[in-house]
């Protein structure tokens, strides 16, 4: 069977206008992986509520990070692509879950090529039910409705495998090589709460306060919370970084619902406040920078440390397309075209 690779990330609007941000955020929304409840209140919640303001908003915020040559998710993404396909000698097309360059345009353009056999790669390091899980939801969906012929294998969520922290944490040396530091913040986008319990298939290990994690269970293979910490733990460890200089908090979140605490925002004004305040930040659950990392954590984030007594603040780029991180990748996808084998990861 011929193969061929399918990376798949977020999406953008095709332009940071009103026009252009509401069909993306309504496309986004309304997926019952983000917004979890029933379809008739998620429609009251959805276009009733968020989107009779919030396009404006996003848009405007949209274009404080926009480059000329468009969306920073989409190009980053599209760089990344292209230095991986000239790696391999197979078919390696783009998909985006929202808005245009679907994952269905992806799925046909390997077809095209001949593709039978596609390994899909969600471009997410952790499992959430509202990023990767629904990546690979519409990806079996599309290639049932339009290509039943094609066999689907997917990549595991990446977050612990040693490549992928290594990669990861040689870039964070490399800043803090060159800066001073009270503190690091690993800064994960936030999900609610009820997320962690919904994807819990034991339905009773996840606390979300942690204590549960130290007990191996099969819940840690979905739970975000669970992989976001060991991230950060295996990063500590790989650079010896001293434990009481890093801490974990998760952004962005919807009002109403509980969410992911330590809220990142909180974050900043209690670090300053204690006397930490020169403070680098990473963005892990991103591969590609985004309006989450350039607008909310690079722009605001440094505005509301500072105000909060902070003197010093950096954000730390995600691994886009850095060529080790590019390597990484493909050792990943040239393992599996040879072998069929998935890369490790170490659920604990
Ligand atoms: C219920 C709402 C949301 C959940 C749950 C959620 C989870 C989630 N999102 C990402 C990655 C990204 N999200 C981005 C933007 C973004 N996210 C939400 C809402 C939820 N995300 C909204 C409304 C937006 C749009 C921006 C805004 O209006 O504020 C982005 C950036 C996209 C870009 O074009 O740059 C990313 C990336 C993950 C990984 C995740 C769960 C773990
Ligand atoms: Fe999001
Ligand atoms: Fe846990």
């Amino acid at each position: 069977m011929k193969k061929g690779v399918l990376l798949v990330n977020l999406g953008s609007p095709d332009s940071p206008t009103p026009k252009d941000v509401k069909p993306y955020l309504d496309e986004f929304l309304m997926d019952e992986r983000v917004i979890d409840v029933n379809p008739i209140l998620r429609n009251l919640i959805v276009r009733g509520i968020i989107l009779q303001t919030r396009p404006k908003k996003s848009a405007k915020a949209y274009s404080k990070i926009w480059w000329e040559e468009g969306s920073p998710l989409i190009i980053l993404s599209e760089r990344f692509k292209e230095k991986v396909a000239a790696q391999l000698d197979i078919p390696v097309a783009l998909g985006m879950r929202y808005g245009s360059g679907s994952i269905k345009e992806g799925l046909q353009e390997l077809k095209n090529q001949g593709v039978e056999h596609v390994y899909l790669v969600p471009l997410y390091p952790h499992y959430a039910m509202s990023s990767y899980e629904t990546v690979v939801v519409k990806a079996m969906e599309d290639k049932d409705a339009f290509f039943p012929e094609m066999q689907l294998t997917t990549m595991p969520a990446f977050y612990s495998n040693p490549a992928y922290v290594k990669v990861l944490s040689k870039s964070i040396k490399e800043h803090l090589d060159t800066f001073e530091y009270d503190h690091v913040l690993f800064s994960y986008h936030g999900i609610p709460e009820r997320h962690i319990r919904k994807s819990d298939p034991t339905k009773f290990h996840c606390k979300i306060d942690g204590s549960c994690c130290k007990t191996n269970s099969v819940a840690h293979h979905t739970c975000y919370r669970h992989q976001c910490y060991d991230t950060t733990e295996l990063v500590i460890k790989e650079l010896g970084l001293p434990r009481d200089k890093v801490s974990s908090s998760f952004q962005s979140r919807l009002p109403n619902d509980p969410w992911l605490k330590p809220y990142t925002d909180f974050e900043f004004e209690r670090l300053a406040k204690e006397g930490k305040t020169k403070l680098a930040v990473i963005t892990p659950a991103f591969v590609s920078d985004c309006l989450e990392t350039l607008e909310e954590i690079a722009m605001e984030g440094k505005e509301e440390f500072m105000e909060a007594g902070g003197t010093d603040y950096i954000h730390i780029p995600c691994l886009n397309d850095r060529d080790d991180w590019v390597s990484v990748m493909v050792s990943w996808l040239k393992e599996w075209q040879e072998t069929d084998a998935l890369p490790q990861t170490h659920i604990r």
